[in-house]
């Protein structure tokens, strides 16, 4: 059996202990046929034409795989993501003692329940909410360090206010300052506890997945201006998918999770993945040519959902059978003036529809695409300008001015971050000469067919070797 399965993340492939266990291999198994670090050379697109399934959701893929692990029993997550955050996720949890089986697109886990082994490294990767969700989790055992191998991106994102929150409940902590690498050791106790989400919504939902398995429960406060809700609301579906009884403040405010329950093991199926489906999407709506994408649920907690209707509203022909969304691209787009704090993972890519429009777009109340992979306001300005584009910025906002003629032609940086090499692309796909974008394969990090999807389309693609790590 471990022979005939395949082995995406680097795992033992067969449904739990084999008498002799495959070898690992040390890195991720690459399932796209690219080399293991290249640029891209994005040609310019007549058209795009064709249909895609939207990739398994990156978001719910991480939550379904934590639940799992942390009931006890067998969880069979169906249709799971095989991005380097999903990897980072199945890495951790078996080192910390969950059984992990790749069966086919599925991932079977047994769970270590409110058990996981003490005195444990974990590394996330690069991986945010991995890093975070675990980190809660982390007071149930009397050890867990947390380091990351990239430095320069997730070691430099703030964990403070989590950490914080853990410490008033009991845990000791050792950090860089409320960075990693950090260790942080239980026992914690229940009750209440305020923690600060203006930065990031992972902290009260790392909290969440903590608190069933304490016996006295949590009552969460979240303080600050609340970011990220929609993400906190993919907690809470999560939780109630897993069988944990949760309540929650119409503004969030307040979340309430009793002790002493137990996460239920059984079968989830992770849905499509709207941020990065909003790509394509993006992609789809500045080129000639017919779009379709299946796999994107209608009724779907993931806040990326709005950035369909933002497409219409800048003038985009998108429409929607079910959950096959349709795109008939090359409208004439204008611009929009929105707050992008609802679908915050996908206003990369909806700036490159609003290079492209008329007029002057602004995302507001967006300062937390700061504290992401790179920092996504300063840094998209950089980028742009390069381009040729007209960009402003404040603590909170980007402003951009669409053109109608992009010139490309030269070297964009995809900073390490995703997000930023799917704007960059889209941009390529639209520009009158080639655009080369720099370590284009931390696409990986949450959506590793990206390009893949896009020359299924009819886009043009090459990678030679990263001139960036
Ligand atoms: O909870 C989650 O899975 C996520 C929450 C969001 O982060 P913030 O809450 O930090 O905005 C989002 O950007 C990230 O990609 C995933
Ligand atoms: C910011 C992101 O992820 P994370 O915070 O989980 O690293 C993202 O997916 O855009």
């Amino acid at each position: 059996m471990c022979s005939t399965l395949q082995v995406p993340f680097g795992l033992h492939p067969c449904p739990f202990p084999c008498a002799s266990p495959p070898t690992e291999p040390a890195t991720l198994t690459r399932m796209d046929g690219l080399p293991e670090k290249f640029d891209v050379i994005v040609y310019p697109a007549a058209e795009l034409r064709g249909e895609l399934r939207a990739q398994p959701s990156k978001n719910y893929t991480t939550r379904y795989l934590l639940a799992a692990a942390l009931a006890q029993g067998e969880t069979r997550v169906v249709g799971a993501a095989t991005s380097e955050d999903a990897g980072a996720m199945l890495r951790c949890l078996r080192d910390w003692g969950a059984g992990v089986a790749l069966v086919g697109e599925d991932v079977v886990i047994r769970g270590f329940g409110a058990r996981p082994s003490a005195g444990v490294t974990l590394n996330p990767g690069n991986a945010g909410a991995v890093a975070r969700f675990l980190m809660g989790v982390a007071a149930l055992t009397t050890g867990t360090t947390f380091v990351t191998d990239y430095p320069d991106s997730l070691g430099k994102r703030p964990q403070g206010d989590l950490l914080e929150a853990l410490e008033r409940l009991g845990a000791r902590i050792q950090s860089q300052e409320g960075r990693l690498p950090a260790t942080i050791s239980g026992p914690v106790r229940g009750g209440v506890v305020e923690v600060s989400a203006e930065r990031s919504s992972q902290y009260a939902s790392a909290l969440m997945f903590l608190a069933p398995l304490l016996s006295g429960g949590l009552d969460l406060r979240l303080t600050g201006d609340i970011k990220s809700h929609a993400p906190l609301r993919q907690t809470l579906d999560t939780l109630a998918a897993f069988g944990v009884q949760a309540s929650a403040a119409g503004d969030l405010s307040r979340i309430t999770i009793p002790g002493g329950q137990a996460y239920r093991a059984g079968r989830v199926t992770v849905p499509g993945d709207y941020p990065g489906s909003a790509a394509i999407l993006a992609a789809a709506a500045t080129r000639p040519g017919v779009v379709r994408l299946t796999n994107l649920r209608e009724h779907d907690l993931q806040g990326e959902r709005e950035a369909l209707a933002v497409l219409q509203e800048m003038g985009a022909d998108l429409t929607r059978e079910g959950d096959t969304v349709t795109v008939r691209g090359g409208q004439p787009l204008h611009a929009v003036t929105r707050d992008g704090d609802g679908f915050t993972d996908a206003v990369q890519a909806l700036t490159a529809a609003a290079a492209l429009a008329s007029g002057t777009t602004t995302w507001e109340n967006v300062a937390t695409l700061r504290l992401k992979e790179c920092d996504r306001i300063s840094d998209t300005r950089r980028e742009l300008e390069r381009l040729g584009l007209t960009v402003e910025e404040t603590a909170d906002s980007l402003t951009v001015t669409g053109t109608p003629a992009l010139a490309g032609g030269v070297t964009a940086d995809g900073h390490g971050d995703h997000r930023m090499i799917m704007l960059l692309t889209v941009l390529g796909l639209n520009a009158q000469a080639p655009l080369r974008i720099t370590g284009a394969h931390h696409i990986r990090k949450s959506y590793p067919q990206f390009f893949r999807h896009l020359e299924a389309l009819g886009a043009r693609f090459e990678y030679p070797e990263a001139t960036r790590a």
